[in-house]
């Protein structure tokens, strides 16, 4: 075990200050989650600067963890282990764990509670700022809500990260992985590369304190063998984005903008989209086999 504190005091103090903003002006409705009267004590604020909603439920930490695919010679990063609920149920099965917790008060608590315990380093740094790791590995966390699009995007760049498992809000975890019948974009320019998959929804009152919204266990699995090699991948990328751009109403007329109307009419039929589609309502799938017939 091992404990490290790597914030400098002015760098710290400008990150907590600039997240406090952050925290603020995207996730107004989680402004009350503090649930300390009055929520002015500073540990009040600190439990909503850093999304500090513990999961309280050892038996769903150690669903998170079975279902995480984490095995026993993977090395596991674990991102805000808090109190350390799922660290305990994510020890047992990996060779080990290293952990990045922002609060001094539970990375210290955590290097403290696994003193003895070589599988466990707990690092006192926000996670956001770690490199990318050489080594293979895979990603569980409960995540601080108010950082999910960050984390998210750190897991798709990088390219060691075997898969990821996080608690999300339930919302999020449905929009990334088609369960509105919708597909994000994000989704869809990843796919060749990352399978995104929902495995189940988690009760709010399965949080201290109790969030506004439940929550799900979002999972990524970056692709053994991706479905597009580098230069297909940029191609892919190009004409996804040009058909989120709505212009025209939907994805023909979106990608009417760079292609003739002839080709795009029979590479529709190739591949079997409807070509009137709204663009959410394409299916990564569909985009794949639009792109082959695109190419061909
Ligand atoms: C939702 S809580 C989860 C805590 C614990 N894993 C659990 O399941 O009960 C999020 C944790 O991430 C920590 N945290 C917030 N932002 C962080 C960051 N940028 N880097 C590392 N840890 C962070 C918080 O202090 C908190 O402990």
């Amino acid at each position: 075990m091992q404990y490290r504190d790597s914030v400098h005091r002015s760098a710290h103090d400008d990150r907590r200050r600039r997240q406090g903003r952050f925290d603020r002006s995207r996730h107004p409705s989680r402004g009350g989650m503090g649930e300390h009267p009055g929520g002015h004590d500073r540990r009040g604020n600190t439990r909503k600067r850093l999304s500090q909603n513990f999961l309280t439920d050892p038996q769903i930490a150690a669903t998170v963890a079975r279902r995480s695919g984490v095995e026993s010679d993977d090395a596991v990063i674990e991102v805000g282990p808090g109190r350390g609920i799922l660290t305990r149920a994510l020890q047992p099965l990996c060779r080990e764990i290293t952990a990045y917790e922002l609060d001094p008060k539970y990375a210290k608590l955590i290097s403290e509670k696994h003193r003895d315990d070589p599988k466990v380093t707990c690092h006192h740094q926000d996670f956001l700022t770690v490199p990318a790791p050489r080594e293979a590995f895979r990603l569980v966390a409960n995540i601080p809500y108010s950082r999910t699009s960050d984390i998210i995007d750190w897991c798709l760049a990088t390219p060691t990260l075997k898969s990821a498992t996080l608690i999300t809000q339930w919302e999020y975890a449905r929009k990334r992985t088609g369960d509105y019948g919708r597909w994000s974009r994000l989704t869809v320019l990843s796919w060749p590369q990352v399978e995104w998959r929902l495995l189940g929804r988690v009760d709010r009152r399965k949080f201290n304190p109790v969030p506004s919204v439940d929550s799900g266990i979002l999972h990524l699995e970056r692709r053994k063998t991706p479905l597009l090699v580098p230069f297909q991948q940029r191609d892919f990328e190009e004409m996804v984005r040009l058909g989120f751009t709505g212009i025209g109403g939907d994805i023909f007329r979106s990608l009417r903008q760079a292609v003739s109307t002839e080709r795009l009419r029979q590479a529709f039929r190739d591949a079997d989209v409807n070509p009137r589609a709204q663009v959410g309502y394409v299916s990564p799938q569909e985009w794949l086999r639009l792109y082959d017939s695109l190419m061909s």
